[in-house]
């Protein structure tokens, strides 16, 4: 069966401070766009579309506005308050879930982890280019939302904590490209100025 990603919640988080950045970040400039733009852009087919940030601080048009629940405590965080409203307004299924700052995913990027879905998995995630799974630009099922909760209850912030390794599916093979990421203004000029 293929929907497409119409089955699929999109969620952006973008509660971040942009430190390493001076600046927002989402709202940075490429190719004439806003950063936020390109990665919305990606999940424009989802059948729901969810942005993770403090009240007021972006609109962006078709997504729905998701305030913290625990405002300031990172991406994990984040994801929860992502997870929680898409199985309340959808029920049990699977989240596609990036942050503001990797503006060259593409729908076809996201239609390959999507393709890699397995009933055992619980998140699907990109190797990036050093091999490493990428857990900022990955698939969660809702299912793992009592976990999530858990770790953060217990202190953990890390965003690769959020799925156990025996319940991830990794994708190879994604074009490194693909999964820049900007933190720094030298990233966004390195895009800018890079074929890719
Ligand atoms: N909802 C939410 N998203 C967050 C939070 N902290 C970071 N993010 C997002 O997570 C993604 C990756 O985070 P970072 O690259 O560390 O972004 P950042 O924290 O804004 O940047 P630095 O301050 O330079 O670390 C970005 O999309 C951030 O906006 C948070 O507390 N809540
Ligand atoms: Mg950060």
């Amino acid at each position: 069966m293929n929907d497409g990603l119409n089955g699929i919640t999109g969620v952006i988080t973008g509660g971040g401070k942009s430190s390493r950045f001076g600046s927002d970040k989402a709202l940075a400039l490429l190719e004439g766009r806003p950063l936020l733009h390109h990665v919305a852009h990606s999940l424009d087919g989802c059948g729901l579309r969810l942005l993770v940030a403090p009240p007021g601080k972006y609109a962006l048009g078709g997504w729905q506005p998701v305030p913290d629940t625990r405002p300031g405590e990172g991406p994990l965080a984040g994801l929860e308050a992502a997870l929680g409203v898409s199985l309340h307004l959808r029920g049990a299924g699977w989240v596609a879930f990036t942050g503001v700052d990797l503006p060259r995913l593409t729908p076809d990027f996201w239609l390959t982890l999507a393709a890699a879905r397995t009933p055992h998995a619980l998140s699907v995630q990109p190797l990036d280019a050093e091999g490493r799974p990428q857990p900022l630009a990955a698939l969660y099922h809702t299912a793992v939302l009592p976990h999530i909760t858990a770790l953060l209850d217990a202190g953990e912030r890390r965003l690769r904590a959020a799925a156990l390794a025996e319940r991830v599916v990794t994708v190879l093979g994604i074009a490194p490209g693909v999964l820049r990421n900007v933190n720094t203004p030298a990233d966004l000029l390195n895009l800018q100025t890079k074929q890719q």
